[in-house]
């Protein structure tokens, strides 16, 4: 099964079983919050609204204000401005709900020559937490069989994972992750997208950063796209804006077929563009689809012998870069 038709098949099964603490709460509710250094503002009257069970990605380049949101969140930055609750609690208080929350900044200095197992435990041990949650917390983060093995032998993704575990370790309602994905090869990647899924899957509620939509595309039910500071876009992935107009994209066989078939298109009154590959058909209000299957009958039916005929419409990818533009401004 396809990472998608996986992901497809959690979002049907959601919203999973909640959590006694939070089921049918907005676990964050935040308004205008802000952070300024001086004179510089670098969270600028954000807005976060996370539902019970959700995955919600923060998205934005390098100095966009991911980490500082996160920061604030968990009473290690403290506001400038803006009001809300965390869990229920005044974000003005985070000691209030801070027991409640597991979070991933920097990750912690493990011990190289101890096991994964024996780190946790000391995490464990450290911060007050029952030993016997440590199996659960291996199994979420998708090291059972690997758990004897010293840190020092893990790949950079299962170091990652196992500083989401220490996260994992108080069964925290909403757990927050700030770039878990950097400099992990794609399939370590896929293990983190896979391990974030099973720890929304029990109705915890996470917030997860990254620079790239690509990294958490197939985790997130909702993103807010960040700038400088300023929110440029907070809802579904599929709503995103796109500057760019759907297409179908034709291309014939030979120039003569090329010929025929921009009169054909023209003389259907289409809006038609040529392109280096192609012409491109705006979909306008129609079903792409439906409008695909007119154009190859009508190209068959004057003899136009088609090489392409796809349905183009602009990334999610290329929609944040559009939002954001593609510097990094840290
Ligand atoms: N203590 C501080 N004093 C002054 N400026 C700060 C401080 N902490 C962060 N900044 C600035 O705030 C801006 C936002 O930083 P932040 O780390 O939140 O961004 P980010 O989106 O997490 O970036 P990255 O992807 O690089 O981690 C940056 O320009 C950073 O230089």
């Amino acid at each position: 099964m396809s990472e998608q038709a996986v992901f497809e098949k959690i979002q049907d099964s959601r919203p999973g079983p909640g959590r006694p603490g939070t089921d049918g709460l907005e676990v964050v509710a935040v308004t205008g919050l802000t952070k300024r250094y001086g004179r510089r503002t670098v969270v600028d009257g954000v807005d976060l609204h996370l539902a019970a069970g959700s995955i919600t990605g923060l998205i934005g380049p390098n100095g966009a204000g991911k980490t500082t949101i996160m920061s604030m969140l968990l009473g290690l930055v403290r506001p400038t401005a803006g009001r809300g609750t965390v869990l229920g609690h005044d974000l003005t208080r985070p000691a209030d709900y801070l027991s409640r929350v597991g979070a991933l900044i920097e990750g912690p200095a493990f011990f190289g020559n101890l096991s994964g197992r024996a780190n946790l435990q000391y995490f464990a041990r450290l911060g007050g937490h029952d030993l016997a949650g440590i199996p659960e917390v291996l199994d979420l983060v998708g090291l059972q069989g690997r758990e004897g093995d010293s840190y020092s032998s893990y790949s950079l993704g299962m170091k990652q994972r196992l500083g989401i575990g220490v996260a994992l370790l108080g069964d925290p309602d909403l757990v927050i992750l700030d770039e878990p994905t950097n400099g992990v090869d794609p399939a370590g990647m896929r293990d983190i997208r896979a391990m974030v899924r099973r720890i929304a899957a029990d109705g915890r509620t996470v917030l997860i950063s990254s620079h790239l939509l690509a990294e958490l595309e197939h985790v997130c039910d909702r993103v807010i796209v960040l700038d400088q500071g300023g929110l440029r876009y907070s809802g579904p992935l599929h709503e995103l804006p796109s500057s760019r107009a759907e297409v179908i994209l034709l291309r014939g066989l030979s120039p003569e077929d090329d010929s025929a078939l921009h009169r054909l298109l023209t003389a259907q009154g289409r809006t038609v563009e040529r392109r280096a590959d192609g012409f491109a058909v705006d979909v306008g209000d129609d079903e792409p689809e439906r409008l695909a299957g007119e154009l190859s009958r009508h190209a068959i039916g004057q003899g136009v012998e088609l090489v392409e005929l796809h349905h183009q419409k602009q990334s999610l990818e290329d929609r944040v870069l559009d939002l954001v533009g593609t510097g990094s401004r840290s």
